[in-house]
């Protein structure tokens, strides 16, 4: 298939490539190689490009200039029917959860079981009891999202997240709207279930309380480029 490159161990890679929003250059230059399993922080100030880079990883915004490939596929020839393809491959978190709020976490899940394949109804129910249990929210099946609270609700967005055995997660200022200790908690979790699941995760965030709290790796954007660094020197 001339769209997908299933070559290498990485999960990522960016070769020399341009983000773009609109007419305007995000970011330029970007080489970016991230192995399977590893945990990266995405940071930088506001408006430095860190939503626009996951943009283009999750093919929500074309890569029109350099080169790259996402989970096996090739961005800079991705058409528009490739994305729902490409993102069966990933999870995706936001900071906003993004649950529909017209039904419970059960009809929640079995939506995107359902409109990603699955129709197997003992095994769309496995599933669903797996996920849940892995972000400890079982007992929660039948809540409707207004029913839960903000760190409850991301546990469901992980959960969500992980269906489709993803072996990346992106992960947009998940803790964004989170008080410190529950962003601690969901920080855990997605550390746990990404080492569970040997799963790469790239989170965005400026919470540095929360990045002292886990050192790591981080990927930084800033003045228009992009470096990777280790967070202890943010500290120093
Ligand atoms: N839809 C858009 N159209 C045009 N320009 C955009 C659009 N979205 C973002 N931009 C611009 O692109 C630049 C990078 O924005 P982006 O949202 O990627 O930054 P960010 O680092 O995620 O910021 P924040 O931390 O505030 O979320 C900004 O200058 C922004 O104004």
């Amino acid at each position: 298939m001339p769209h997908r490159n299933e070559d290498g161990a990485s999960i990522i890679n960016l070769n020399n490539a341009k983000i773009v929003q609109k007419n305007f250059t995000v970011l330029s230059d970007v080489n970016l190689h991230i192995q399977r399993g590893r945990f990266c922080y995405l940071i930088g100030k506001t408006g430095s490009g860190k939503s626009s880079l996951l943009k283009v990883l999750y093919g929500h915004l074309p890569l029109k200039v350099g080169s790259g490939d996402v989970a096996g596929f090739k961005l800079e020839t991705l058409r528009a029917g490739d994305v729902p393809n490409l993102r069966r491959k990933l999870g995706i978190v936001f900071q906003d959860f993004q649950l529909l709020t017209d039904r419970n976490i059960e009809k929640n899940l079995k939506f995107v079981l359902e409109a990603t394949g699955w129709n197997e109804k003992a095994k769309i129910d496995e599933r669903i009891d797996e996920v849940l249990a892995s972000v400890g929210m079982k007992t929660k099946k039948h809540k409707m999202p207004h029913q839960l609270s903000g760190g409850e609700q991301q546990r469901i967005a992980i959960a969500r997240a992980l269906l489709n055995h993803p072996q990346l997660i992106l992960a947009d200022e998940p803790t964004g709207n989170l008080d410190p200790e529950t962003s601690n908690d969901i920080m855990t979790l997605l550390k746990r279930v990404a080492l569970e699941n040997n799963c790469a995760v790239v989170m965005a965030t400026h919470d540095y309380h929360m990045i002292q709290n886990f050192p790591g790796e981080a990927i930084k954007c800033e003045d228009g480029k992009v470096s990777i660094m280790n967070t202890a020197e943010l500290f120093e």
